[in-house]
């Protein structure tokens, strides 16, 4: 394994580098050697099972990196995976991409991404996973912190707010630097679902699920808008009682989402890679866009301030990672179901003694 080459390229088939430059005119000579690294942002992803790929293959469809580590246990499926994202080189962005098991090749990097580790099968809770992620993440998280002192940590392996909460103790990192791909997946099958019910396009649907992701997250139904207008006032003309059945089935439809996919397929995918990469580009390309995502959420909306849990609340991210908490006016229903949603979590992380 040792003597294997770590990214394939002509130089692996003894051709010789410089050949590149006498392809082209000399007068772009200086241009052409001027290095480039020290411009370069980074991403590494832990785990390249069907999440960490589905989140590779979509972050190489959004421009926002020019390298990108994979990092795993087993060294074929690392390198076969590599080829086959370099062969789509010629119809997607630049992007140089490497694969090992060793974490040096992981050094700089301005964002880690963490997707390693058991999922659920069909009659298990993501928080049944809870044991045999935890000991993963006790030998993930401190080889990452020591290759890039200065990134940000995105977890996504579930349950995704306890291991959030636990890569947090880990790194010894600012709370702001440490984040949880949370609810952000769960608010996209809200605005899908209710998108769907109101015949409306999905993007124009401003609706967030916050708290835990799993059973406990609530929806904030006193918020969501569609085109700047409230829904509650969008469906006046129908039954106010029809409408609360419906909107709390949309609720239940949501939570039970990953149940109905792992069972009809196996796992999920798709949808948490475009949400995984979509939180990528918020972050490195400074959007200070909201995005509801597992933060330390302590002493907001009435969660105790000895209550130390990460769950998902509306944040702004940027570079710097959580920038700011959004400020959403709650009913005291939503306020007390999220309140319950932190009581639930940090029930969980007591247990754990950490
Ligand atoms: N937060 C979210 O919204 C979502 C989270 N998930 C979670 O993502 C995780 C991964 O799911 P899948 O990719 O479907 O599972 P998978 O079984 O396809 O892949 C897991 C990968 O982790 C690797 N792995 C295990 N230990 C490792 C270590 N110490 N270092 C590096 N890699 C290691 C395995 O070799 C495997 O390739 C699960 O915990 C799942 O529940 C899945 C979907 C959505
Ligand atoms: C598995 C999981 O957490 C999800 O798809 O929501």
């Amino acid at each position: 394994m040792g003597d294997m080459k770590k990214t394939s390229s002509l130089a692996d088939l003894g051709v010789d580098a410089d050949i590149g430059k006498s392809i082209f005119k000399n007068i772009y000579h200086a241009v052409m050697d001027t290095p480039t690294k020290s411009y370069t942002t980074k991403i590494t992803i832990v785990g390249v099972g069907n999440v960490g790929m589905a989140i590779a293959h979509t972050i190489l469809t959004q421009d926002i990196v020019e390298e990108l580590a994979l990092i795993g246990t087993n060294f074929d499926k690392l390198q076969g995976e590599m080829l086959d994202l370099q062969h789509v080189a010629a119809f997607l962005p630049r992007v140089q991409i490497q694969a090992d098991t060793d974490y040096a090749i992981t050094a700089r990097s301005n964002l880690c991404i963490i997707a390693a580790g058991s999922r659920q099968n069909p009659r298990e809770s993501r928080l049944d996973l809870l044991q045999h992620n935890l000991k993963i993440f006790t030998s993930i998280v401190p080889k990452l912190v020591e290759k890039s002192p200065g990134c940000l940590l995105l977890v996504v392996t579930n349950p995704v707010d306890v291991l959030t909460y636990i890569t947090w103790k880990l790194s010894g990192f600012p709370p702001n630097r440490v984040i949880g791909s949370g609810t952000n997946l769960d608010s996209s099958r809200f605005r899908f679902l209710l998108a769907d019910y109101l015949n409306v396009n999905a993007q124009d649907v401003q609706a967030y699920m916050v708290g835990e992701h799993g059973d406990s997250s609530v929806a904030l139904w006193s918020s969501i808008s569609v085109g700047g207008v409230p829904i509650l006032s969008f469906v006046t003309n129908k039954s106010e009682e029809f409408e609360q059945q419906v909107l709390e089935n949309i609720r239940k439809k949501v939570v039970h989402s990953a149940y109905e996919v792992i069972r009809l397929k196996g796992y999920t995918s798709w949808a948490v890679g475009y949400s995984v990469a979509n939180l990528a580009r918020s972050l490195l390309r400074d959007q200070r866009k909201i995005h509801p995502v597992s933060l330390l959420s302590k002493g907001f909306y009435g969660i105790g301030d000895d209550i130390e849990v990460f769950l998902s609340l509306p944040a702004m991210l940027g570079r710097s990672g959580v920038l700011s908490v959004a400020q959403i006016t709650l009913t005291d229903v939503e306020k007390e179901r999220l309140q319950n949603s932190a009581k639930i979590l940090w029930e969980i992380q007591r247990q754990l003694n950490i």
